[in-house]
């Protein structure tokens, strides 16, 4: 019997990841084992994995490189990521696999409303991009920063016990979890556009590793690929991380067509650059240079440059 050993992050948002992804394969396979080994990651202290200890010096992500050296060690198969925490920087020797239909895109309030909440309101998020796209719209909110993972974060909410009026957080990893009723509003995506990959899982093999390359080439989403691959080209062009206040949106409306929004704001919310344009799916990368280039015409190199020394929070 052949085993494919999977990695992932230990959270628990990883771990309902991992499920999901795992369901149809493993009933496409019946002969085939898949085994979960979860991993801990850049801040996580668990000493009782014997992966713990490897690491790559790569400069990439917390969230990341102790799976990616993992993978490149022979020690799991394939890595099921978060899409959006996976620098676009791909590390030699690996490459993403197309994932399966993405998740919701949006960005969720939770605790009330944009429009309800009171003056000078508390909002839980580290994140640049939510800062600034919070302020753009109300700049008279209180953005507080906040880590970690899902659940201690909603936890932050005075609905929850908490001392914050509201957080923000992808609308994806509240519903993985089952916790879709935190939902006080779905941020409209035309001022909040997403971090690029948002709601989408990161399928990362070993490029060498055939038999796994080829069991996976029907499995994933082509219209989720498409989009993610313009979003994730965009923001390479920007030379973004997960740390900037960079937008982007793309959508597939049906007959090949590919449409992508881009959006960098400023970390006050006080200038925002939109840009947008339509392409094909057979092409995702150019659809993101051309609106990355856009952006840049239109000023954002100058307000990335400003932000970038500075911002160290993700998401
Ligand atoms: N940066 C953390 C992170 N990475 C992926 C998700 C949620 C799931 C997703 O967007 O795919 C989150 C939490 C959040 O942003 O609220």
């Amino acid at each position: 019997m052949v085993t494919f050993y999977v990695g992932s992050r230990a959270s628990a948002l990883a771990r309902q990841q991992v499920r999901t992804f795992l369901a149809p394969l493993r009933e496409a396979y019946p002969d085939v084992r898949f085994v979960h080994r979860p991993l801990l990651e850049g801040g996580d202290k668990d000493r009782t994995s014997r992966l713990a200890a490897v690491s790559v010096s790569s400069g990439g992500s917390a969230f990341s490189t102790n799976q990616e050296a993992a993978l490149l060690a022979g020690a799991v198969d394939l890595v099921v990521h978060s899409l959006k925490d996976l620098p676009t920087a791909n590390p030699d020797g690996l490459v993403l696999l197309p994932p399966p239909t993405r998740e919701d895109v949006r960005d969720a309030l939770c605790g009330g409303t944009l429009a309800d909440l009171p003056e000078g309101a508390t909002v839980g998020t580290g994140a640049a991009r939510r800062i600034a796209q919070l302020l753009a719209v109300r700049p008279d909110l209180t953005p507080v920063p906040i880590r970690g993972n899902v659940p201690p974060r909603l936890g932050r909410t005075k609905a929850r016990g908490g001392p914050l009026d509201s957080v923000i957080l992808a609308a994806a990893g509240l519903r993985r979890l089952g916790l879709d009723d935190a939902i006080g509003e779905l941020l409209p995506l035309e001022s909040f556009p997403p971090s690029a990959g948002q709601g989408a899982l990161g399928i990362q093999v070993r490029e060498d590793n055939t038999a796994i390359r080829e069991m996976l080439t029907d499995t994933g989403c082509a219209d989720t690929w498409a989009q993610v691959r313009a979003e994730r080209a965009l923001l390479a062009e920007l030379h973004g991380g997960c740390s900037v206040p960079v937008g982007t949106w793309a959508t597939t409306p049906g007959a090949g067509v590919l449409t992508l929004l881009g959006q960098v704001t400023t970390l006050d919310g006080s200038r925002q650059i939109t840009a947008r344009a339509t392409g094909t799916v057979t092409d995702p990368e150019c659809l993101g240079r051309q609106v990355a280039a856009e952006l840049l015409n239109q000023g954002a190199e100058e307000i990335l440059a400003r932000i970038r020394p500075a911002a160290r929070v993700g998401s």
